[in-house]
């Protein structure tokens, strides 16, 4: 889509409306939940524009402090090793001024890191069909836990293993294919009808 049809667009127009009254009131950080492929980065990133907010990916920071990819933490030091990295990375977050957070796959799943977030941020539960998830994680191989066997049986055993976790989060937004700016303009209104 070019820019002209971009700004001109309904949507988009509303997301830039609902962007000022919301940015003015939400003093939490917006930390995106939900599986591996579902958007979490790439929303996170345009929401984080869209509302004039700074924008951090759990996964990069966690990288970024390493000085190593999420697969090379995983295969010298293992999940363990990675998701206490991840909880100290997700607690100094959300202690700094209000952003957008996208998390990794696995961050909410666990009991600590979700109830810092659930008491200090706003949780927004990115969701969408399983077939979805399996053609976007299929585009890099930078997923750790979908090397161990069939990606499409491991997202759907993560997908009913996690779901009850993901469901705890302040609000839950089915997304499709459609233009990312539609799923940032959904997210802007249900953040503000939650507020
Ligand atoms: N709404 C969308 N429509 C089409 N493609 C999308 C959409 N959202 C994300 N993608 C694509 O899917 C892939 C995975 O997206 P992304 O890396 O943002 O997922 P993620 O939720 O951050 O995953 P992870 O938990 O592994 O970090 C990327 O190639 C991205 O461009
Ligand atoms: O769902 C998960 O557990 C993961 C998702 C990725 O974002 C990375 O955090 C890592 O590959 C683990
Ligand atoms: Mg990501």
């Amino acid at each position: 889509m070019t820019q002209s049809q971009s700004s001109h667009s309904p949507s988009a127009t509303s997301a830039r409306a609902s962007s000022g009254s919301l940015a003015a009131r939400l003093d939490r950080p917006i930390v995106l939940v939900g599986l591996m492929g579902v958007g979490k980065t790439t929303v996170g990133r345009r929401l984080a524009e869209a509302l004039k907010r700074s924008f951090v990916d759990v996964d990069h920071e966690i990288e970024r402090a390493a000085d190593r990819t999420v697969s090379e933490i995983f295969a010298t030091h293992g999940e363990a090793y990675f998701r206490e990295g991840e909880r100290r990375v997700v607690a100094r977050l959300m202690g700094e001024k209000a952003g957008v957070i996208a998390t990794g796959g696995g961050a909410f799943i666990d009991a600590d890191t979700r109830a810092l977030i659930l008491d200090k941020g706003v949780a927004v539960w990115l969701d969408c069909d399983l077939e979805t998830l399996v053609e976007r994680t299929s585009r890099r191989n930078t997923r750790p836990l979908l090397r161990g066997g069939d990606p499409a049986k491991i997202l759907a055993e993560l997908k009913e293993q996690r779901s009850d976790s993901y469901a705890q989060a302040h609000i839950h937004i089915v997304t499709d294919d459609g233009p990312h700016h539609r799923t940032v303009s959904r997210i802007i209104e249900a953040i503000d009808a939650w507020l």
